[in-house]
């Protein structure tokens, strides 16, 4: 990790010349991939500093109340050349120049959400966004080609906002990577642990921490800050003596902050999993494990068809890695009627599966009582190559089996699985499906 934090070591800003016309749609697609890509895309003109040369922080790119970096002497001169986060009204295409792959990341530099970039796609062009919707938004309109994305943490849990945006948005998930991620209290120098009163850091940093922080007698204010690196760079660039961030090591090195303490994880495997997000799906290799990501809701059944769902699942010894519920988006609440107690509100979920299973396995003979959730069609493996990857990529089957965003080889693909899902359960299942490599 460190190895691949180090590649993306501050680079000058990369000033891009503004888009003179306005770019085509990244809708109309007349020509192939590769030409689009180098026709369509960044916005970095924008992503290099603000009017005052300074890193914005949180968004606020005035910072009025702050004196100048330059007064404070804090940042080592490459800071202030920091790329800016890209923010909602960046969002639109502009010419893109170089082949470097551009990985958009939530965040400031020095955020870990960077180094997974980096260790996900070494020597990539890491791009900050402000917020993971604009991170999304960045890869749909071309203005990056991949982005790396928490979901979950060891220690503080699921990212449920992208566990949202994954259903909202129409990327595909290509791969994740597992980050260690080791904190650290920074401060200004000369500042000492005892004139602390406030530790600001990103709200999932803040919980990571939070015994070994009690452990250190600091039981002073905690702020939730849009990043951890985020939190160091408010620290510096407004002098806060009485202000400690919980960020990384390469956080203080960037903004030019001191480290109180090393390590201060409740968890010493304090671990995120991020995942890797593109327009494309990939076609996943079938010697290798490969992991399968469904989401769904059922339309009357509602939560009560979880048990039989997950016995498909068990039936087939497929073992589950993760499960997590949402709200229903749609339809948050359902009212049920019972004779005896009369009406109930019950709330709505949809329920996210992932799953690591090689293909063989989906397709077994359903045992006795199974429900007969096939999630695969038996006869996958037997496509032309390239269709039975493709084929299970972002597969929505709507209420009344209307197909939303599916290409023609899944459409096809779906074609095959009705039978083998008629009367079933899964007709009356919204499903999405996606998948990646390990
Ligand atoms: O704030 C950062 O540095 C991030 O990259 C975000 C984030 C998160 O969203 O969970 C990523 C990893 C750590 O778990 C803490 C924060």
């Amino acid at each position: 990790m460190e190895t691949a934090a180090a590649s993306l070591a501050p680079r000058p800003a990369q000033i891009r010349p503004p888009r003179s016309t306005a770019a085509r749609p990244p809708c109309a697609i007349p020509f192939s991939r590769a030409d689009w890509q180098t026709t369509c895309a960044a916005i970095l003109a924008t992503t290099s500093t603000n009017a005052n040369g300074s890193p914005r922080v949180n968004g606020d790119s005035n910072n009025n109340m702050k004196p100048a970096l330059a007064d404070l002497d804090l940042l080592p001169p490459v800071s202030s050349n920091l790329p800016r986060p890209l923010s909602i009204t960046d969002l639109s295409p502009a010419p893109m120049h170089g082949s470097q792959l551009r990985v958009a990341y939530q965040g400031v530099p020095g955020a870990y959400s960077e180094a997974a970039a980096a260790k996900a796609y070494p020597s990539c062009d890491a791009i900050p966004c402000d917020q993971f919707e604009v991170a999304f938004q960045a890869v749909e309109l071309w203005i990056a080609d991949r982005a790396v994305l928490p979901v979950e943490n060891s220690l503080g849990g699921s990212i449920h906002r992208n566990y949202d945006l994954l259903l909202r948005h129409r990327l595909h998930i290509v791969g994740e990577v597992q980050l260690p991620v080791h904190h650290c209290l920074l401060a200004l120098p000369g500042v000492r642990r005892e004139l602390l009163t406030r530790v600001i850091s990103h709200p999932q940093a803040l919980a990571q921490c939070e015994l070994t922080l009690n452990a250190m007698g600091l039981n002073v204010a905690r702020e939730a800050f849009d990043d951890t690196a985020a939190a160091a760079e408010h620290v510096a660039a407004a002098g806060l003596r009485d202000t400690a961030a919980i960020a990384s090591a390469r956080a203080a090195d960037l903004y030019g902050l001191q480290v109180l303490a090393d390590g201060i994880q409740d968890d010493a495997g304090n671990v995120t999993r991020f995942v890797m997000l593109a327009r494309e799906p990939i076609i996943p290799r079938t010697d290798r494990p490969f992991k399968t990501s469904i989401v769904f809701a059922h339309d009357r059944e509602g939560t009560s068809v979880l048990f039989k769902v997950l016995s498909a699942f068990a039936f087939r010894d497929i073992s589950l890695t993760k499960i997590e519920s949402r709200p229903h988006r749609h339809r948050p609440i359902r009212l049920v009627d019972d004779a005896n107690v009369g009406t109930a509100k019950h709330f709505e979920y949809m329920f996210y599966i992932d799953f690591q299973a090689p293909w063989r396995r989906c397709g077994r003979k359903r045992a006795h009582g199974d429900p007969g959730v096939h999630l695969l069609p038996p006869g996958a493996r037997q496509l032309p190559h390239g269709h039975d990857a493709l084929g299970f990529h972002h597969i929505i089957i709507a209420n009344h089996l209307g197909f939303l965003r599916l290409r023609r080889q899944q459409q096809e693909l779906i074609r095959l699985m009705l039978p083998l899902l008629k009367g079933e359960v899964m007709l009356r299942m919204r499903m999405y499906i996606l998948e990646w490599n390990r």
